[in-house]
């Protein structure tokens, strides 16, 4: 019998899940695979729960959460030579890399795509010694995630990051940064660098509008020194993914990032705090195996 382990953070999004696990077991069972679960109870929990289940041998590991608790499974899996399988059940707030694969919010529907068992490599992010699996970045904007309330958050969802950035727009400022990426090199005034492997980043799903889940490459965008009236206008441009032209915004395709600063820039990784640059970036190419609805996958990321 294969066998399953569930990690599930129970404070996350509106805090549904525990209600559901039940049937989530029942069908798990059905379908040949002996679960067992762990709720996380702490920040890194996760990561260390997903690491035993490795060294346990479990043949899929589910995370049950929203990006961060997924961050967290990834990290502890990715340092294996041999690394299970990873089905996904969305339960955060914003939900990017679930969203970036068209897995649905729904309970049920998500273990279904697990139990089919189709599945594809992505890519995962390095940056320093430290893992993401959808979007890293930096700057004063990234920074308004770590002062949403998770009270808040179980309340609002994702309106309360649109809220908190309103409350945060005038004191947002740019930061002198130097970017490497692939032999060219950005020096100046900067607003936010993104390193991307998905499309999907906050709910903006068309900000890299081009990006493959497994091509081994990261979506570089940085948006350059502006003021509030300008950013506006970049951010709207943004929601209709019409951004990518804009005179304020580099946008490439790169394998190799490097940030550094004078200054003390925060990194942001998948939406959590991820220690601060220099900051080197690697992509692991088809690092990870991620259950997924394939029919709804475009053509050139399926294997
Ligand atoms: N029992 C717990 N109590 C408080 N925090 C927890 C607990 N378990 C895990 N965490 C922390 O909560 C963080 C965020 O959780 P998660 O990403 O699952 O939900 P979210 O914040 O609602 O959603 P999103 O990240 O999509 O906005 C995790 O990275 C983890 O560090």
């Amino acid at each position: 019998m294969k066998r399953a382990r569930i990690i599930y953070n129970p404070t996350s999004g509106r805090e549904l899940f525990k209600k559901n696990l039940a049937e989530v077991l029942e069908t798990l069972e059905i379908a040949g695979y002996e679960t067992s679960c762990h709720a996380t109870t702490r920040e890194g929990d996760a990561t260390e729960a997903a690491r035993k289940a490795v060294e346990n041998g479990f043949d899929i590991i589910i995370a049950s959460g929203g990006d961060g608790t997924l961050n967290e499974v990834v990290a502890g899996v990715s340092e294996f030579e041999k690394r299970p399988k990873i089905g996904l059940i969305p339960m955060g707030t914003t939900n990017d890399f679930a969203r970036a694969v068209h897995i649905p919010r729904d309970i049920k529907k998500a273990v279904e795509i697990i139990v089919k068992g189709d599945s594809i490599p992505v890519d995962v992010g390095l940056v320093n010694d430290r893992y993401f699996i959808n979007i890293a970045g930096g700057g004063r904007i990234t920074e308004l995630t770590y002062d949403v309330p998770s009270k808040l958050k179980t309340m609002l969802g994702q309106l309360a990051y649109y809220l908190k950035g309103i409350e945060m727009l005038p004191s947002i400022k740019s930061t002198r940064v130097r970017i490497e990426y692939d032999g060219e090199v950005f020096e100046d005034e900067a607003m936010m660098f993104l390193v991307g492997l998905t499309n999907s980043v906050g709910g903006f799903e068309k900000l890299a509008p081009s990006s493959s889940i497994n091509d081994g490459l990261f979506s570089l965008l940085i948006l350059k020194k502006l003021n509030i009236a300008e950013f506006i206008r970049v951010a709207s441009l943004a929601l209709r993914g019409e951004h990518l032209t804009d005179p304020h915004v580099i946008f490439k395709k790169a394998k190799h990032i490097k940030v550094t600063s004078d200054d003390m820039v925060l990194l942001n990784l998948d939406g959590e705090y991820g220690g601060v640059i220099p900051a080197t970036f690697q992509n692991l190419h088809r690092h990870i195996e991620v259950f997924v609805p394939i029919d709804e996958i475009r053509e050139e990321d399926r294997p």
